[in-house]
């Protein structure tokens, strides 16, 4: 049997561009949110690695209708002190669906950072205010800078702020993106007055504060993704118009969802948990 072909990294960050990323994702969620069951993605399992503050999680998806059958598996891990080893390292094995012989092995680690921010990007489309100058982005890791990237190459911002937990991060993140940012040295400072703002950190308790929070404003909520996890607190949450992808995913992995009680008539399918 033929060998499955590897996709590296370096590979997949030439080939993934966003300009066909984007609208392609728009269509893979517009039929995941259908329910029309044209694509098939069951809730993660998640396995905790707790010797080393870690996790593993299985996400397999099909699609009868474009002939697919993949699962990414990730591993993320908590830390406190830095490390050259990315906290996220994914990979995604393609099979062919009638048989299920594996046909490829590609690096995942760069389709998480621009999946992600690709899925923040489309739910900013369609729910951002109509005059949206002011992007503010809470963390500066890898998710920090693919969102980066993207919301600045999609939409014209006059003024990008971050926050990041260290001084050491922050510095690694506006090396990293070279465009203009304005670095803030607290979060409120971020925050006040922004139009969108996306909280890529992997806190475990709130950071980001319904006081202030411009009324109005769309947050791409992204970092809180383990049940215990949080990055909004309960007054934002319980006042704002939640969008997610599924109910079933929200309320089994998203810590802001199920810790502040949130789950009611507001709750519509659309973007991500
Ligand atoms: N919803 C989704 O589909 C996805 C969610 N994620 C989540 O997004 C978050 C960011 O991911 P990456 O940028 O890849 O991680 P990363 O490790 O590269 O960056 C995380 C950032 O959060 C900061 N941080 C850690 N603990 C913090 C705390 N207590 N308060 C404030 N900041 C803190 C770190 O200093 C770092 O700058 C993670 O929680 C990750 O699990 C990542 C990929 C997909
Ligand atoms: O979808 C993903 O790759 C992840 N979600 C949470 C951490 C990584």
């Amino acid at each position: 049997m033929a060998m499955p072909v590897l996709i590296s990294a370096e590979t997949v960050e030439k080939l993934l561009r966003y300009g066909e990323l984007v609208p392609r994702l728009e269509v893979a969620l517009g039929k995941f949110s259908s329910g029309k069951g044209e694509i098939v993605q069951p809730v993660r399992s998640v396995l905790a690695i707790e010797k080393y503050n870690g996790y593993l999680g299985v996400m397999p998806a099909y699609s009868a209708h474009d002939d697919v059958l993949a699962t990414k598996i990730v591993a993320f891990y908590q830390r406190d002190q830095p490390s050259s080893i990315p906290a996220h390292q994914a990979s995604v094995l393609l099979f062919d669906p009638e048989h299920g012989t594996l046909k490829a092995v590609m690096d995942g680690t760069v389709i998480t950072e621009k999946r992600t921010a690709a899925v923040s990007a489309i739910a900013t489309k369609f729910l951002k205010p109509v005059q949206a100058d002011v992007l503010c982005i809470l963390g500066s890791g890898a998710q920090a800078v693919s969102h980066y990237k993207i919301f600045t190459e999609m939409f014209s911002f006059k003024e990008v702020r971050v926050w990041g937990r260290t001084k050491e991060n922050v510095d690694r993140f506006a090396r990293t993106v070279r465009g203009p940012v304005r670095v803030c040295s607290s979060v409120k400072e971020a925050v006040l007055g922004a139009d969108v703002i996306v909280t890529v950190t992997m806190a475990t308790e709130p950071v980001l504060f319904a006081e202030w929070v411009k009324p109005g404003a769309h947050i791409n909520a992204v970092g809180a993704c383990r049940p215990d996890w949080r990055e909004l607190d309960d007054t934002l949450m319980k006042s704002a118009v939640l969008y997610v992808d599924t109910r079933e995913g929200a309320m089994k992995e998203s810590g802001d969802v199920i810790l502040s009680g949130v789950f009611g008539p507001y709750f519509c399918s659309l973007s991500q948990s």
